[in-house]
């Protein structure tokens, strides 16, 4: 039994507290937000995010971040990504050196275009910082339902700690070194997942979805491979996986968002309906200022980027994106000469 923090009450963090709590591990999960905490505490379920995950009545839950941090075997970072840095600021005196974070927040910050395990890394030193990605809706986590991951760290012991902390019948996860692969796919599919939602908000069909999800791991493990990662990781879980769940779900908040932006609502209203974190609205930005800085093409990023910041109107977008120039698939010179 290992004792671990979780930091972050929205549907996430409480999914994962539930999951290792059922894994036989002493959990305590910490928010800063005091409302959030004492609804949890007199409910012992997150009725506004996760209805229906019902938390065991011994649960601690607190604001003290102090008491969050110290003495614990594993750190859970799942607060939404603007707040990462300024909650791992916030963390960073409490935590001793060599402490095990894990950080399973999606996002790229604006600007510095940092991943969250570089910010994690950079505000707390100190700490040994890991992620956990893949296809895995809160929803569906916290009613058991079979889900696979993927735990990267720099050090194989490191990420098999991870596993095995994790693991259970029904949550199955892989190990991988390439942190970063991992972290590119898990903020960048959500830039795409808003535009799948767009699009079935525009009314269109599954053979555009087909379309957005292939093109869109096409440009996302372009870029990937050009900041250094593997190609492999994004045709993992963290990649086409994670993608196709999230342009697919009705659990999806980032597809939600984009479909009530193809039906005509603006960024600001969609996401206010959605009322949980948008995480694409924030990666576009960072997404398309990384296709500039490693010049690679990457249009649907663009789109979306168009739609959200520039009042294009979405059935405008799709059509430029349709009549761009025209393209080979694959780069290689395969042609009978
Ligand atoms: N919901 C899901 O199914 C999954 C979510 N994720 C990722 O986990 C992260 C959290 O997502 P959700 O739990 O769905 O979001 P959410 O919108 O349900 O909750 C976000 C949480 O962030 C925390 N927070 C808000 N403002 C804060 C602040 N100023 N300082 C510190 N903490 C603050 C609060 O605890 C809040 O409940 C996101 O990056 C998301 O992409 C990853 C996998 C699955
Ligand atoms: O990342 C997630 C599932 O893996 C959650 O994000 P969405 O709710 O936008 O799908």
């Amino acid at each position: 039994m290992a004792k671990i923090s979780v930091l972050g009450a929205g549907s996430w963090g409480t999914a994962l507290a539930w999951l290792l709590h059922n894994n036989g591990h002493d959990v305590m999960i910490w928010s800063v937000m005091k409302d959030e905490v004492e609804a949890l505490d007199r409910d012992h379920e997150n009725k506004k995010k996760l209805p229906g995950v019902i938390l065991p009545q011994d649960m601690i839950l607190t604001s003290d971040l102090e008491a969050a941090c110290s003495g614990q075997d594993l750190l859970v970072t799942a607060v939404a990504s603007p707040y990462i840095r300024s909650t791992a600021h916030s963390m960073k005196p409490y935590v001793k050196k060599g402490q095990l974070i894990v950080n399973v927040a999606k996002g790229i910050e604006e600007h510095s275009l940092k991943t969250l395990s570089d910010i994690i890394e950079e505000e707390i030193p100190q700490a040994v910082v890991t992620v956990l990605s893949g296809p895995s809706h809160a929803e569906e986590v916290g009613k058991g339902i079979p889900t696979t991951i993927v735990a990267g760290a720099k050090k194989e012991e490191v990420a098999e700690y991870i596993q095995e902390l994790f693991m259970s019948p029904v949550f199955r996860v892989y190990t991988s070194p390439d942190v970063l692969g991992i972290e590119i796919g898990a903020a960048l599919k959500n830039v795409i997942a808003l535009a799948a939602g767009i699009a079935d908000g525009l009314g269109y069909g599954d053979n555009t979805k087909a379309a957005l999800i292939t093109r869109g791991i096409a440009e996302i493990s372009r870029l990937a491979e050009a900041m250094g990662a593997r190609s492999e990781t994004l045709f993992g879980l963290s990649g086409i996986g994670d993608l196709v769940v999230t342009c697919s779900s009705r659990h999806s908040r980032n597809r939600k968002a984009g479909y009530l932006i193809g039906q005509g609502r603006t960024m600001k209203q969609a996401m206010d309906e959605v009322s949980m974190i948008v995480e694409g609205v924030y990666s576009a930005k960072a997404g398309l200022e990384l296709s500039e800085k490693y010049k690679i093409d990457m249009p649907i990023t663009l789109a979306v980027n168009e739609v959200l910041f520039n009042n294009k109107p979405a059935a405008e977008a799709v059509n430029d994106l349709m009549l761009r120039d025209k393209k080979m698939e694959i780069e290689a010179d395969l042609w009978e000469k």
